[in-house]
């Protein structure tokens, strides 16, 4: 019998060590509630950290210094009265985890304590973070510091989210079942729920009161936040995550929601908060009834839960600090995560797959004595509350060191206080606990940071058990999410084309159902072991056909992929030829390039030519117009000026005129008085004479001359104003002399010469004195330049020209006058009786600035020949006007080699010989 019983408890050892393989090697998996799983076997102490706050004025003394990584020492200042009486003080040494400095920033807190707590959530773990100090010690600052130093909260948020980017499940496919659990539901459901609750609302509603005023709110606490980049790595990709935010606070021994929407009631305004219930779920772990878990998809929109719910939480200013905790505050961030359907598409509809992880953050309340703060009234039963929930933790933690230590089995009063009656399942091994112990290090600080020092000591000293890492392996294919990214990639990536392309399935595994938690107690458990074996059978056929399917995929595979390989390779030759015939037409086309480069550049800087040309030539026409105005303007000025000077010309010759005709009949009358008074006497004269050879003439204006006389002069002033007829021509050059008509200059010649005669007739024929021809001149060196054109009638005259030194030539050129002094030209003509006259037109050689030579005309000697007999009464008075014909005429013979100047012209005489 003996044997019997002991064979078969060693076959039940076997059956069970056997059931455990197999759980291990199937990686069981738990139910999605609150993590139980505990090892028992493996404990571990609550981890206690101490952070040493920077002192308000340095120069203070202070109570406590930090002596290395781990080691802080109390020193008591010297009016203590825990220091002995011989002077010496009591110094108390207390170890902990990590000690942080006042130097210590936020992030390294971070870091050390609560980085596990996000990989052990991540992981399904819980965890517990708790600071605990007296008031003004800095938990509030460690816990949530300030935008541009955040504590642990925000970073706890910042690193989470980093870390499921990109993994979040839908809004709403996770929801609270308010038992502490959730429901899964479809993504379509998910997405009715959305639009229900957050779409329609916000376009039909407008928003209450306190969401817009909390929503302004949130906005100023974010200014300048700085994030945490940090995530935790090896996050389970198969699976979907969602986060929920709770914040309730214990405030007097109650639990309020800081998230619950308060009744607003028209009278009396938002109606104060109800305290909610702690209850047990399904599977005792404690939970606050009723509370307000908000799904968050980013750090932001939890901190913004965050900071609605401080507004709520019982702050009051006492005697030690100004914003003091009057509560215990809890944030809960939990996670809920839940794999993947096979195709990896959507969340597995199965609610016993969820996994849930808890990180709850505890914000103490200050621990002082009430005497201490100076409260009274509300403040003061506030102070003992907090007390006797800190009194409470404190029995807790010794009672259940006492058990671990003792092995006994003590009850521990959690139920005490409601906040050890919350984090009951913690120190029942339902989780991760640390604790960060505050530290004002002000020297008055000394007592109650001794308390503190001893919970923190005794807390330490609590074992918890260790919770197991979590797996979610439920038979699914690994990697389902990338996958499914990649096949729909590539699906998207299909060109769209008419036939229908053939869906290919995503490959899925699966082991069946989890495995059944059977627990064989003894070897004559059949049922267990039949439903046992019964499971292990069907396993073992699903992996059989698994096998054969996936060996048959993998043949199918295989020929797949040689038909691809072949395919790739005639792809590969295919795409080398093109891929030649690419650079080909990429090189033609690069030359292409460069030619239609050099054209442009041509291009370019031919229209900038262009342009340039554009623009001279608008400045030329600019020009041109200019001068055409002012030519026309010039043309119109001349036109006006040869008016102007017509008019007065002609006003001049009338004026002339009429004082011509005027003076003529003055000095007739006058002289025609005078020469008939003489008659008169001469009459009378001869008749008393009585001679009768003397021959009486009628007085009319004309002289009678002598005898006849071989030469007769004209007056000065007859050849001066001929002369003034002549204008001037440079020598050398062929220019035409030009022949002005000066009728004023003609008139007053006139009205000289009736002068003249006036003068003549009155000094009764005194002869003319030219002074050029007086006798003493010398002639010797003067060489005459003797011009007589060719064609000229020899006339075989007496009188010759008196010309000592003389060149002969009969067509003047311009190298003859540069040696003579003199010039003489013999004109001849036909005068109105047809008898042939000839002139000697003489002047003065003068060689010219310009380097020419100028003949001024001096003389004119006029020779007539007649017959004796046709001799005819000669006018006494030789016409004005022959004198101008005879002029011009010499003029046009003598076109080279003039030069006149007038002042010598006018001043010089000229003589009329007459033969
Ligand atoms: N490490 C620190 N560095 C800089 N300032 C700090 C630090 N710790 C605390 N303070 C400052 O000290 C003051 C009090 O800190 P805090 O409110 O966090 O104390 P508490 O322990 O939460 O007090 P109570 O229990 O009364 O709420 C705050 O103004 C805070 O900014």
């Amino acid at each position: 019998m003996a044997d019997s019983s002991s064979q078969r408890t060693h076959k039940d050892r076997e059956i069970k060590k056997i059931i455990d393989q197999i759980r291990r090697e199937y990686n069981f998996y738990r139910r999605g509630k609150t993590p139980k799983k505990k090892n028992a076997a493996q404990t571990d102490p609550v981890e206690v950290y101490c952070r040493i706050r920077p002192l308000e004025n340095p120069d203070n003394p202070t109570c406590i210094k930090a002596l290395s990584d781990s080691v802080v020492q109390l020193i008591p200042a010297l009016n203590n009265e825990r220091v002995t009486r011989n002077g010496q003080a009591k110094e108390y040494q207390y170890t902990f985890q990590y000690v942080f400095d006042e130097y210590s920033s936020q992030k390294k807190i971070f870091d050390y304590v609560a980085m596990p707590l996000m990989e052990d959530l991540i992981n399904g773990k819980n965890g517990l973070l708790f600071s605990y100090g007296i008031t003004s010690s800095g938990k509030t600052y460690t816990m949530t510091g300030m935008p541009q130093d955040q504590g642990i909260l925000p970073r706890c948020l910042d690193v989470l989210f980093n870390s499921i980017e990109g993994l979040q499940a839908k809004k709403y496919v996770f929801k609270p079942d308010r038992m502490n659990g959730y429901e899964v539901h479809s993504e379509v459901d998910a997405m009715i729920e959305r639009q229900k609750k957050d779409i329609l609302p916000g376009m039909t509603t407008p928003k209450t009161p306190s969401s817009a005023r909390h929503r302004d709110g949130y906005e100023m606490e974010d200014h300048g936040r700085v994030e945490d980049g940090d995530r935790v790595d090896g996050v389970d990709e198969d699976n979907n995550y969602t986060v929920f935010v709770s914040y309730t606070e214990i405030y007097n021994n109650y639990v309020y929601d800081l998230l619950e929407e308060l009744p607003w009631d028209p009278i009396v305004g938002y109606k104060p908060p109800q305290s909610k219930l702690l209850r047990t779920d399904c599977q005792d772990t404690m939970y606050v009834m009723n509370c307000v878990e908000v799904e968050c998809k980013s750090t932001q929109e939890a901190l913004n839960i965050l900071y609605r719910g401080q507004k709520r939480r019982k702050v009051a200013h006492t005697a030690l600090n100004a914003e003091s905790s009057r509560s215990h505050s809890i944030f809960n961030i939990r996670l809920v995560q839940a794999p993947l359907d096979p195709r990896g598409e959507e969340v597995l509809q199965d609610a016993d797959k969820v996994c849930i992880s808890q990180l709850s953050l505890v914000d103490l309340a200050g621990s002082e004595r009430c005497h201490r703060t100076g409260n009274m009234g509300d403040r003061l039963k506030e102070a003992g509350n907090i007390n006797q929930s800190l009194m409470v933790l404190k029995t807790c933690m010794k009672l259940l060191r006492e058990n671990q230590k003792n092995n006994e089995n003590k009850m521990v009063p959690y139920r005490d206080s409601k906040l050890t009656h919350l984090f009951k399942n913690y120190f029942d091994g339902d989780g991760k606990v640390r604790m960060i112990v505050c530290i004002n290090p002000r020297a008055e600080e000394y007592d109650e940071t001794i308390h503190v020092m001893k919970f923190a000591e005794l807390t330490q000293e609590v074992m918890v058990a260790r919770s197991e890492q979590v797996k979610f392996d439920i038979g699914l294919t690994p990697g389902r999410r990338r996958m499914n990214q990649q096949y729909q990639e590539a699906l998207a990536h299909i060109p769209l084309i008419d036939e229908e392309v053939p869906v290919i399935q995503p490959m899925s595994y699966s082991m069946g159902p989890s495995f059944p938690s059977l627990e064989v107690i003894h070897s004559r458990d059949d049922y267990t072991l039949n439903q046992l074996q019964n499971f292990l059978e069907d396993r073992y056929k699903r992996r059989e056909t698994l096998l054969m399917d996936y060996s048959r995929k993998q043949e199918q595979f295989r020929s797949q992929l040689v038909v691809f390989e072949k395919e790739y390779s005639a792809a590969k030759f295919k795409n080398t030829e093109l891929q030649a015939s690419l650079d080909k037409k990429e090189s033609y086309i690069q030359k292409l390039e460069s030619r239609l480069r050099s054209i442009d550049k041509k291009n370019e800087e031919m229209t900038k030519t262009l342009k340039v040309s554009e623009r001279d030539r608008r400045e030329l026409d600019a020009k041109l117009q200019d001068k055409n105005v002012k030519i026309r303007q010039e043309r119109s000025e001349k036109e006006r000026l040869k008016n102007d000077f017509r008019n007065r010309l002609e006003m001049n010759n009338q004026h002339w005129e009429k004082n011509l005709v005027k003076e003529k009949h003055k000095i007739e009358s006058e002289f025609g008085g005078q020469i008939w008074e003489k008659q008169k006497k001469l009459n009378l004269l001869r008749s008393i004479v009585n001679d009768k050879d003397a021959a009486v003439e009628e007085p009319r204006g004309g002289f009678r001359t002598p005898a006849p006389k071989p030469r007769t002069y004209t007056t000065p002033g007859k050849i001066m104003t001929a002369k003034s007829e002549t204008d001037i021509s440079s020598v050398g050059t062929n220019s035409t002399p030009r022949t002005r008509t000066a009728t004023g200059t003609v008139s007053s010649a006139r009205a000289a010469y009736q002068q003249r005669i006036a003068t003549s007739q009155a000094t009764r024929n005194t002869p003319v004195y030219n002074p050029r021809h007086r006798r003493s001149r010398s002639s010797n060196a003067e060489i005459w330049l003797d011009h007589k054109p060719a064609g000229n009638v020899e006339l075989d005259t007496v009188l010759q020209p008196k010309m000592k030194k003389k060149k002969s030539v009969t067509k003047l050129e311009v190298k003859d006058t540069k040696e003579a002094s003199k010039y003489c030209l013999t004109h001849q003509q036909m005068d109105s009786g047809g008898e042939l006259e000839t002139r000697l037109v003489k002047g003065d050689v003068m060689p010219t600035a310009g380097g020419g030579t100028a003949v001024v005309f001096t003389d004119v000697e006029s020779l007539k020949q007649k017959s004796p007999g046709t001799r005819k009464r000669r006018s006494s008075c030789p016409q004005p006007t022959d004198y101008e014909g005879d002029w011009t005429d010499t003029e046009d013979r003598c076109r080279v080699a003039i030069e006149g100047h007038g002042k010598k012209r006018s001043r010089g005489t000229e003589r009329e010989s007459r033969v």
